[in-house]
């Protein structure tokens, strides 16, 4: 079956509120996602999913919520608001504390299936069905169908270069 990925980098600050080392303290990483989709059949171009429409969502979505930005679990709300009373940034609240681990389940599992809606696709249960395919090719790797399914299967966040948490979808 089919896979691909689209890797991102992006820098934010946050703390493991309660946690009982150096990571309670506020900090940054330089994070890198990397965002893997999966299809049944690839579509008429050979494609899982066009990279250039994953850096345009997903991608689009990292710079504008986590790049550059702090995140927090919302149990540090005092912190949060500390923070943007002095930078006026829009800190990004979790509902959890912002390890590697959460950032990843929540991104798999919240994010992305309200965010791939292309005018192309529809969204059934959460996975995206293609519904235009250009005509056929007679390559015979590619879909003779015009249907075929397309979600995000993993998610992996790397908090350093050594370290790292992943999501993946269970079949
Ligand atoms: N399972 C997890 N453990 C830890 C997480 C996490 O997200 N999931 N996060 C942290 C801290 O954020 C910490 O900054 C990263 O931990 P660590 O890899 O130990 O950091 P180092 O800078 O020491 O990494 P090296 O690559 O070993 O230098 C803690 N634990």
């Amino acid at each position: 079956m089919p896979y691909c990925t689209k890797i991102f980098e992006f820098s934010a600050a946050h703390r493991i509120y309660n946690h009982n080392g150096k990571c309670r303290n506020l900090h940054g990483h330089q994070y890198k996602a990397e965002i893997t989709f999966f299809s049944d059949k690839l579509n008429q171009m050979g494609m899982v999913i066009d990279f250039g429409d994953i850096k345009s969502k997903v991608g689009g979505w990292i710079m504008k919520n986590w790049d550059h930005n702090t995140i927090l679990g919302i149990n540090d709300y005092d912190l949060g608001k500390n923070i943007s009373s002095i930078t006026g940034q829009n800190i990004y609240y979790m509902s959890c504390p912002p390890t590697a681990e959460a950032m990843a389940y929540h991104m798999l599992h919240d994010i992305i299936p309200n965010l791939i809606i292309f005018e192309d696709f529809l969204c059934d249960n959460k996975e995206l069905i293609y519904k235009k395919e250009l005509p056929k090719t007679g390559n015979k790797i590619i879909s003779e169908n015009l249907e075929r399914k397309v979600f995000c299967y993993k998610v992996k966040i790397y908090e350093t270069s050594s370290s790292y948490a992943e999501a993946e979808l269970i079949h």
